[in-house]
C-alpha cells in the first residue's frame, strides 16, 4: 500500500468512491491537478555565494473556485508532495463549503539555515516565479509550514509592486497591520481544539482531564496544545523536530511557548526555571506510543505508519496535520476502534478564517475577532454534522470516508455542472 503522500491522498479519494455518487469520468478527472509550475530560484547568500532553490505551485482543482493553499519551505517538499497538499486542498475547502478549489506551493529549502535576508531574497524570488499564476480571483496562498505573516507580507508587497497598486488579496495570513484579520494566526490551532471538542462530545467522552499528546509545537501544534488546556484537557507531551517533552501530570503549555518564541525550539525547556526537571525527554516516535486519551499529530506527514499503528495506545487521533496517517495505519486503526478524525476536516480552521479575510479584503472592511471566531466555529460545526451523517446514511467504514463522500460530490457536482469539455 501507498506511502507517500500523492499516493496517500489518491488511496484516500479511491477508498470513498465507492461510497460517493460521483459520476465514473469526473472521478477519473478529479484524480489529476490541473496544472503544476517549477521554478528556479536563484538566491545570493550573505557571503556572496549564490544558491539556486526549486520550488512549485501546484493547482489542483477549481471547479468551486478560485485556487486555495498554503506555501511550504522545507527540505522534503517535492512536486509529488505538493500535488498530494493541494488535493487535500481541493477536498477540504469542499467539505467545509468554501468558495475555493484547492493548491499548494513550496520550496525545497531548510530556512532555519537561513538568514532572514535571506529568507526574504526567497520569498521574493518565489513570488515573481508563481506571480502568473496567482491573483485574488485566481489563486490565493497561505502561510503552512516555516512560513507566517512575514513571508505573505513579502508575498503581497512582491505581487503588489508589479501590480502598480495595493493588492492585499493575494495572500491571506498576512500580519493585520497590512490587511490581516483578526484570529488567522490561531485559527488552525482553534480548529483543532474545536473538533477535538465535538469529537469527545460526539463519543459521550469528558474532554476536562483527558490526556492528550502533540506532535509539533509550530504554529498548529502549540495553539491545539494551548487552547485544549484552556478547555480543561492535560497536554501530558508535545514535540518538535527537536525531541518530545513529556509529564503525566501535565505540562506548563505556556511557559513552553515563551521559551519556544525565545529560542526557536523546545530543546533545553527542561533546563530553565520554568521547565520541570521531573518532565521526561523522549522521543517524537514515542509520544505517538503514549497511553493518552488524543493523540493529535500536528507536524509532517505519514508519522502514524503501519507499525505506529499497531502500537499506538491514543483513543481517538485528531489530525491537525495534513496526511499524517497511511492508508496502511487507517485499516489497522480502524481494526482497533481507534476514532481518527480525518485533516481535512481537524484542520479546516485555517483556510475557513483565511476566507474570511479573503472576504472582508474584498470588502474593505474588517471583522472582530468575535465575528470571526463565531464564524469558524459554525462552519467547522456544520461540516462536522454534514461529516457525521455521510458515516451513518452511506454506511462507510470511518469518518476519513465520511468526510471524502461529502467533498467528492461537492467536487464532482461543480465538474458535471460546468462540463467537462470547453
Ligand atoms: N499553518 C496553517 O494555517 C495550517 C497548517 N496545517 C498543517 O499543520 C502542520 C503544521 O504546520 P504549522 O504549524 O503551520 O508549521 P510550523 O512550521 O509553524 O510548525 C511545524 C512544527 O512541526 C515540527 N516538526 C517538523 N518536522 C518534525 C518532525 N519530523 N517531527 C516532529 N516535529 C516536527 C517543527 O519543529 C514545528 O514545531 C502541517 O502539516 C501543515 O500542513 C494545516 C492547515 C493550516
Ligand atoms: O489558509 C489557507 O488558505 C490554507 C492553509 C493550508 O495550507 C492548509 O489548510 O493546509
Amino acid at each position: 500500500m501507498a506511502e507517500d503522500a500523492l499516493g496517500n491522498m489518491l488511496a484516500q479519494m479511491e477508498n470513498a468512491e465507492p461510497y460517493a455518487d460521483v459520476d465514473a469520468g469526473v472521478f477519473e478527472r478529479l484524480k489529476h491537478p490541473e496544472r503544476t509550475l517549477k521554478v528556479t530560484l536563484p538566491v545570493e547568500r550573505d557571503d556572496g555565494s549564490v544558491d539556486v532553490f526549486e520550488g512549485f505551485r501546484c493547482q489542483f482543482d477549481s471547479a468551486r473556485g478560485p485556487f486555495k493553499g498554503g506555501i511550504r519551505y522545507h527540505p522534503t517538499v517535492s512536486q509529488d508532495e505538493v500535488t498530494a497538499l493541494a488535493g487535500w486542498m481541493t477536498w477540504k475547502t469542499a467539505l467545509v463549503d468554501l468558495p475555493y478549489g484547492g493548491a499548494k506551493g513550496g520550496v525545497v529549502c531548510d530556512p532555519t539555515t537561513m538568514s532572514d535576508r535571506e529568507v526574504e531574497k526567497l520569498t521574493r524570488r518565489y513570488t515573481e516565479g508563481v506571480r502568473r499564476m496567482i491573483g485574488p480571483d485566481m489563486d490565493v496562498p497561505a502561510p503552512d509550514i516555516n512560513t507566517g505573516g512575514r513571508e505573505m507580507a513579502w508575498i503581497m508587497d512582491t505581487y503588489s509592486m508589479y501590480g502598480g497598486y495595493v493588492i492585499p488579496d493575494v495572500v491571506t495570513g498576512k500580519p493585520i497591520e497590512v490587511g490581516g484579520t483578526a484570529g488567522r494566526v490561531e485559527a488552525t490551532g482553534r480548529g483543532v481544539a474545536i473538533t477535538t471538542r465535538r469529537t469527545f462530545d460526539y463519543l459521550d467522552r469528558d474532554l476536562d482531564g483527558a490526556t492528550v499528546a502533540v506532535q509539533g509545537f509550530g504554529n498548529v501544534g502549540s495553539v491545539t496544545a494551548r487552547l485544549l488546556s484552556s478547555m480543561g484537557a492535560n497536554v501530558v507531551a508535545v514535540s518538535d523536530v527537536s525531541g518530545a517533552l513529556h509529564d503525566e501530570s501535565g505540562l506548563d503549555v505556556m511557559a513552553i511557548e515563551r521559551h519556544v518564541a525565545e529560542k526557536g525550539v523546545m530543546a533545553g525547556y527542561a533546563d530553565t526555571d520554568d521547565g520541570y526537571d521531573h518532565a521526561d525527554a523522549i522521543s517524537n516516535d514515542d509520544l505517538l506510543r503514549l497511553d493518552v486519551d488524543a493523540l493529535i499529530p500536528a507536524a509532517i506527514e505519514n508519522v502514524i505508519t503501519e507499525d505506529v499503528a499497531e502500537e499506538l495506545r491514543a483513543d481517538v487521533v485528531v489530525e491537525a496535520a495534513n496526511g499524517p496517517t497511511t492508508v496502511a495505519a487507517d485499516v489497522v486503526l480502524r481494526e482497533r476502534d481507534v476514532q481518527v478524525v480525518p485533516d481535512i476536516l481537524a484542520n479546516a480552521g485555517g483556510v475557513i478564517v483565511s476566507y474570511l479575510e479573503w472576504v472582508q479584503n474584498s470588502q474593505q472592511y474588517s471583522w472582530d475577532l468575535e465575528q470571526v471566531n463565531d464564524d469558524l466555529e459554525t462552519r467547522l460545526a456544520r461540516a462536522f454534522d454534514e461529516m457525521l451523517d455521510a458515516y451513518t446514511a452511506r454506511e462507510t467504514p470511518d469518518l476519513r470516508t465520511a468526510a471524502y463522500v461529502v467533498a467528492l460530490e461537492r467536487v464532482g457536482k461543480a465538474h458535471e455542472m460546468r462540463g467537462l469539455f470547453p
